[in-house]
C-alpha cells in the first residue's frame, strides 16, 4: 500500500520546509492542502514542486467535503482547471462539484486526477452508486472517505471498495478512531492508498508515518 502524507500550504517559505521533512521520510506521495491558505500563486507551486522527490498531489478541499475552501461550483472548477498547470501533480478534484463542471478541458487531465467523495457525518447506503458515479470519468485513481458510526460501517466501506470492479486505481478511508484499521488493511480490500501524518493530521483517525510503516511492515 502506497502511503501518502499532507501537509497544508500557508506560503511558499513554510513549505518548502515542510517538503523537505517529506523528502526525507518513509511517505511514497505528498499530497498540498491548498485549502488554508488565504492565496497561493501558480508560479509559487510550480516552484515548490519542482522540490519534491516524490509524487505530489495538490488537494483544494472544500467545505462541502469536510475542508477549509469556501467557494462555489464554478470558482471551485476554475482553480482546479488552473492547477493542471502545475506539471506533473495529481490534482484531487471533489465529485460533488465536478458533476457541475461547465468546463470539459479537466478530461484531457484525468490520467493524472483523484476524484474523490467525503462524508464527514456517516457512511451512507449508496457507496456502490458513488464508486460507479466515479466510474464514468475514469480517473487515475477513485477515492471514498466516510465517518463511520458502527464498526459494520467500517466493514461497510472496505467491502464495497472491494466488491467495486474497475480500472481506476482505488482508496478506501473509513475515518475517525473507529475506523483507523481500515488505513492499515485496506489494501485486503483492494485499496492502494493510505493517508497518514508526518507532521499534520488532516482527518480524523490518521496514524503517525512512523506507526503506519511498522504496522504495514507487519502485515507484509
Ligand atoms: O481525501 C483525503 C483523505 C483524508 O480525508 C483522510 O481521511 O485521510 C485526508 C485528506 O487530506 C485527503 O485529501
Amino acid at each position: 500500500m502506497k502511503i501518502i502524507c499532507p501537509f497544508f500550504y500557508l506560503n511558499l517559505n513554510d513549505a518548502l520546509e515542510e517538503l523537505k521533512a517529506m523528502n526525507e521520510s518513509a511517505c511514497d506521495l505528498i499530497e498540498i492542502r491548498l485549502d488554508r491558505a488565504k492565496a497561493y500563486k501558480i508560479e509559487d507551486l510550480i516552484q515548490l514542486v519542482a522540490h519534491a522527490k516524490k509524487k505530489c498531489i495538490l488537494t483544494l478541499r472544500s467545505k462541502q467535503d469536510g475542508g477549509e475552501a469556501n467557494m462555489d461550483h464554478a470558482v471551485y472548477e476554475k482553480k482546479i482547471i488552473e492547477l493542471f498547470q502545475v506539471p506533473d501533480v495529481i490534482v484531487d478534484l471533489e465529485l460533488l462539484h465536478l458533476q457541475h463542471f461547465q468546463d470539459t478541458r479537466f478530461k484531457q487531465y484525468l490520467d493524472r486526477c483523484i476524484i474523490s467523495y467525503h462524508n464527514f457525518n456517516k457512511t451512507p447506503d449508496n457507496l456502490n452508486e458513488i464508486w460507479k458515479q466515479m466510474d464514468i470519468y475514469q480517473p487515475y485513481i477513485e477515492k471514498v472517505a466516510c465517518m463511520p458510526q458502527s464498526k459494520e460501517d467500517v466493514l461497510t466501506l472496505l467491502l464495497s471498495c472491494y466488491e467495486h470492479k474497475t480500472i481506476s486505481k482505488k482508496c478506501a478511508i473509513s475515518m475517525s478512531d473507529m475506523g483507523m484499521i481500515s488505513r492499515i488493511i485496506g489494501e485486503m480490500f483492494g485499496s492502494e492508498y493510505t493517508f497518514c501524518s508526518l507532521t499534520t493530521s488532516s482527518a480524523p483517525g490518521q496514524l503517525p508515518l512512523e506507526k503506519m510503516v511498522e504496522y504495514l511492515n507487519i502485515l507484509d
